[in-house]
């Protein structure tokens, strides 16, 4: 991979999760970054000294396209989302307004401001319907199984009329489950309420919470719970990285995962692996819009950008995320 210097980089939701790893892998090869966020399931405290941080809201059209304009970005990237497929079906008008909306406001800014490149969170949420493949390449049937899906690919049909009609290049990257942190422990995954599989398992065996709940024990999967492809977080960074080189001419639209898949239960043994302690768990009904088995084939941006997972096994992702929940019971605190 080339590395280019010095260049300025914009980041909306760059105090979550996903983001923060982005804004560190940035800073670590040199670049100046922004951080646009509206703190709503981020933390201050995951943004590292230096980064200019803008508490603004991306549903603010004018506060968002006062942010873009401020200067010259090589690149936009946008983590900002509500992203929960469970919630979504619950609150459907509520998922697809808001990430549409905010999604609308920054593609829109960044285009009337000649930004040229734009980094885009999509999902593996994308091919949910009944039918897929396994694994799930990028001309796989895109057929969302929940309205969070539907709207992040609202999001990237913005994207190709961006694209079309002010020359926008974008990358839309569609991970899978990212999990773990940062392997110099300056960050973690701290979503509040936390729903997600691996950090409710580690905390189930560190004592903190009650029994983990399995959604699902009768699915048509090896051992009937679900199935998710797990890409470390940092090679979601990277794979970001890799992705804004390849889009000086074209836009692009790659799958990330790491192309095995671990069942829920396989999840629950590599936590009680990692951690020598045993989580509790109980079978719970199945959470609504959960495929089966999502599995992510990630060929394309191997091949056309020599992108590839570091951390290929799924201990070394739990072992890292253990890790940090570990060391900071309060994740960034209050
Ligand atoms: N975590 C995963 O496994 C995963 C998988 C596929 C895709 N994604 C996508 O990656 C992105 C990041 O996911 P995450 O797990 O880091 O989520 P997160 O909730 O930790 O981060 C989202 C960030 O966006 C900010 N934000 C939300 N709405 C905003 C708004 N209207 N204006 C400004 N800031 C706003 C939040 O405060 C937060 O800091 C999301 O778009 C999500 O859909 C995540
Ligand atoms: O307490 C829990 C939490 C989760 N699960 C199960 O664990 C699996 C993984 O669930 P997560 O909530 O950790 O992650 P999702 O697969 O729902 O979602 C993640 O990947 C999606 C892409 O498929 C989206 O992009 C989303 O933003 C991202 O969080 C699912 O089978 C879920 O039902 C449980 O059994 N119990």
């Amino acid at each position: 991979m080339k590395v280019t210097l010095g260049m300025r980089y914009l980041v909306t939701g760059g105090a979550g999760f996903v983001g923060s790893h982005v804004v560190l892998a940035l800073l670590d090869q040199g670049h100046e970054v922004c951080v646009l966020d509206n703190l709503s399931t981020g933390h201050r405290a995951a943004v590292p000294e230096g980064v200019t941080f803008h508490h603004v809201d991306l549903i603010d059209y004018q506060a968002t396209k006062n942010v873009v304009s401020q200067g010259r970005w090589d690149a936009v990237l946008h983590f900002a989302a509500i992203s929960l497929v469970g919630d979504s079906m619950q609150a459907p008008f509520h998922y697809l307004r808001q990430n549409y909306l905010t999604g609308l406001n920054i593609v829109q800014a960044c285009s009337e401001a000649g930004v040229r490149k734009f980094g885009f969170s999509s999902t593996a949420a994308l091919f949910g319907g009944p039918e897929r493949p396994d694994p799930i390449g990028e001309t796989a049937e895109i057929q969302p199984g929940s309205p969070y899906g539907e709207s992040k690919f609202l999001i990237e049909r913005i994207l190709q009329w961006a694209d079309s009609a002010y020359g926008l290049k974008s990358a839309c990257l569609r991970y899978f489950n990212a999990a773990g942190s940062d392997v110099a422990g300056r960050a973690g995954e701290d979503h509040r309420p936390e729903t997600h599989l691996v950090p409710l398992a580690i905390d189930a065996a560190l004592g903190r919470r009650p029994a983990l709940k399995i959604f699902g024990t009768d699915y048509p999967t090896r051992d009937g719970s679900c199935i998710r492809d797990y890409v470390h977080v940092a090679d979601v960074a990277e794979a970001h990285i890799c992705a804004l080189e390849q889009i000086e001419t074209r836009s692009v639209a790659y799958n990330i995962g790491n192309g095995r898949g671990y069942s829920n239960f396989e999840i629950i043994q590599s936590v009680e692996r990692v951690s020598g302690c045993k989580v509790p768990w109980k079978a719970a009904p199945r959470r609504q819009g959960d495929p089966a088995v999502l599995i992510a084939d990630s060929t394309t941006i191997q091949r056309e950008t020599g992108w590839a997972p570091k951390f290929e096994k799924l201990d070394q992702i739990v072992e890292s995320a253990f890790r940090w929940r570990k060391a900071h019971p309060n994740g960034y605190g209050d």
